[in-house]
């Protein structure tokens, strides 16, 4: 598990007069679960892209553990992210030609990590996320049972951090509660630190903390309405 410090992180584009992200200070103990909400466009997926070291920051530091993100090389950032970041993104980034349970366990296979126990563990995922068929090629699944897969593989190798954007949103309300129980329990279980950005009330319900983002900058905090 690591904590999150962000600290003068700003996130500007060319063309664009303000910055789409702008966090002067943001700590997240290592451990805890953070919802991030807002409306389209408020800065959540850059949010995501820059704590997980997908995109670089114009300004300020995004450390996981006093490690920060945008220092280290391109090759050292990738594998930091293999090694502590379990991601599961909107458009997932699934392998069509692959079955559900390739996919779940390609990182640790490209990485050389891949032991029985986690292939076993990826079998248990699969189940527990309500895959039936782990040999069904990943491009004729639901969007949904992508949505599951993706989840499975975020938590295979039991990351320190595991991020989530909008990890229920293709999902009807049954299996999104599943899938908020499973993400919540094992992060707990597993001593994660989770960062989620959802719109989800149930899901939200299950994390200590929310913030809101509104053009880029924290606009609400629990975390301080409770302290106030
Ligand atoms: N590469 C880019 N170039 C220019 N503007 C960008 C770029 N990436 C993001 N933006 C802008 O930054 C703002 C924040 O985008 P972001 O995707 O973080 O929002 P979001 O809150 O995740 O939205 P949604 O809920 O719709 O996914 C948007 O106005 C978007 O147009």
């Amino acid at each position: 598990m690591l904590a999150l410090d962000i600290s003068g992180l700003q996130m500007r584009f060319p063309g664009l007069e303000t910055p789409v992200l702008s966090i002067s200070r943001l700590h997240l103990p290592a451990g805890s679960q953070l919802a991030v909400t807002g409306a389209s466009g408020s800065g959540k997926s850059t949010l995501v892209n820059v704590v997980t070291g997908l995109e670089t920051a114009t300004q300020g530091s995004a450390s996981w553990g006093g490690t920060d993100i945008a220092a280290l090389s391109a090759g050292r950032r990738d594998a930091f992210r293999a090694a502590h970041i379990g991601l599961v993104m909107q458009d997932f980034h699934l392998f069509p030609g692959l079955s559900a349970f390739e996919n779940v366990v390609l990182p640790a296979r490209l990485s050389r990590r891949l032991t029985p126990a986690m292939r076993e563990r990826a079998h248990h995922l699969l189940e527990t996320t309500g895959i039936a068929r782990p040999g069904q090629p990943v491009e004729t699944l639901s969007r949904g049972e992508m949505q599951r897969v993706a989840v499975a593989r975020a938590l295979l190798s039991k990351p320190g951090v595991i991020v989530a954007d909008e990890p229920t949103a293709s999902l009807d309300r049954r299996t999104g509660e599943a899938i908020s129980e499973l993400i919540v329990r094992l992060a707990r279980q597993d001593g994660a630190t989770l960062v989620v950005v959802t719109h989800d009330p149930a899901l939200m319900e299950r994390l200590d903390r929310r913030i809101g983002l509104e053009g880029g900058r924290i606009v609400a905090d629990s975390a301080e309405a409770l302290a106030a």
